[in-house]
């Protein structure tokens, strides 16, 4: 096993070639920004899917088209932006058919359809190894007004867009490692990790009230920890708030564990940090609040914790980790 990850590879070799450059935020923000004309900024983001580690070989190419535009888009709304357009990069496996990619293309379509968005441009190559997909999304926002993950203050409350732990429900699913759940629940679970809610409507309401904002891939618990790091700000979890669907509650009456849900990842919902007002104007929107920022002392170093109860929860990780 090595000792790097993909955190430590970023930081030690990716980090020195951003240089000082205001575009690449030092590469601690989820996104590049650019500034446009006085009136707007571009958002950028690249996002890439492996076979065999973001979805399964076996799986229909245009849901695998579908997740590729939403994991990229969910980036761009939780900087408060407006999706623009795309490029494309996709690397075949020798020997998929013409009809395997236009299953591709369709799926692209439905989303550009869906999100207002088009293709600029992109590569084709193909490959001896696994299919390859990766995309970078640009999106508009009003100059200088683009949210980060830095800005979040003590006192701020944390609240995040919807349902955590749909996604990884839908991959323990198709892995043949969820019980207890009915057919119906199976599907819906199945669908979210497939097909991540995106609430792209949420991006002037995150724009107008919200701190500091990032969308949640790794694991909710993962994440809020990077934001607070980023930010010197302990992040305290109450997991009882944390929303579930009456799917994974099912799941946890059969044995699952709550703690899974918020460590699993695949969620793609948006995690903020607001004021007093802005939560509240958050939670009028449709966000829940789940938690607190808190100052960093030697007793709450930087960093999340999950609570339940008055009682610290333990996480084996807290998130997903591309071993590299
Ligand atoms: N190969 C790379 N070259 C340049 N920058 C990179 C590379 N990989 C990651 N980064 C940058 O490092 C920062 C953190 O990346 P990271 O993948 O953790 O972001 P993220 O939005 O949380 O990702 P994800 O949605 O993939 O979990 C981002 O600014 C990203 O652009
Ligand atoms: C087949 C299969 N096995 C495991 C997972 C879980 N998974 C893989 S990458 C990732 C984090 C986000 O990726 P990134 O950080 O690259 O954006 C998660 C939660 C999956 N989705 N599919
Ligand atoms: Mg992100």
């Amino acid at each position: 096993m090595s000792e790097h990850d993909e955190f430590s590879i970023i930081d030690q070799l990716f980090k020195p070639l951003a240089g000082l450059s205001r575009e690449a935020r030092g590469l601690i923000d989820d996104v590049a920004v650019i500034a446009g004309d006085s009136t707007q900024d571009l958002v950028i983001n690249t996002d890439a899917l492996v076979a065999g580690v973001h979805f399964f070989e076996h799986d229909p190419l245009d849901l695998v088209a579908r997740k590729l535009m939403r994991v990229n888009l969910s980036d761009i709304v939780a900087k408060g932006a407006k999706p623009y357009g795309y490029q494309l990069m996709t690397a075949w496996p020798r020997g998929t058919s013409y009809s395997e990619k236009a299953d591709f293309v369709r799926g692209l379509k439905t989303e550009q359809d869906r999100f207002g968005v088009d293709l600029f441009g992109g590569d084709t190559v193909s490959t001896y190894g696994p299919l390859v997909v990766s995309m970078t999304m640009f999106g508009r926002v009003p100059a200088g007004r683009a949210l980060s993950r830095l800005g979040a203050r003590a006192g701020d409350k944390v609240l995040i867009s919807g349902y955590i732990g749909q996604g990884y429900l839908g991959l323990k699913a198709l892995q043949g490692q969820l019980m207890g759940l009915s057919h119906a629940d199976v599907n819906e679970v199945i669908s979210a990790y497939h097909l991540p809610e995106i609430r792209a409507d949420l991006a002037p309401v995150i724009l107008e009230h919200a701190r500091s904002s990032m969308d949640v891939s790794d694991g909710l618990l993962a994440d809020a920890d990077h934001l607070a790091r980023a930010n010197n700000l302990m992040i305290r979890l109450d997991l009882n708030t944390v929303p579930t669907s009456l799917s994974a509650r099912a799941a946890i009456a059969s044995g699952l564990s709550p703690v899974d849900l918020v460590t699993g990842g695949d969620d793609y919902q948006i995690l903020c940090t607001a004021d007093e007002a802005g939560a509240k104007a958050l939670i009028m929107a449709g966000f829940y609040e789940i938690g607190m920022c808190l100052g960093v002392s030697e007793d709450t170093p930087a960093g999340a914790e999950l609570w339940a109860d008055d009682r610290r929860l333990d996480a084996v990780a807290k998130g997903y980790t591309h071993p590299l």
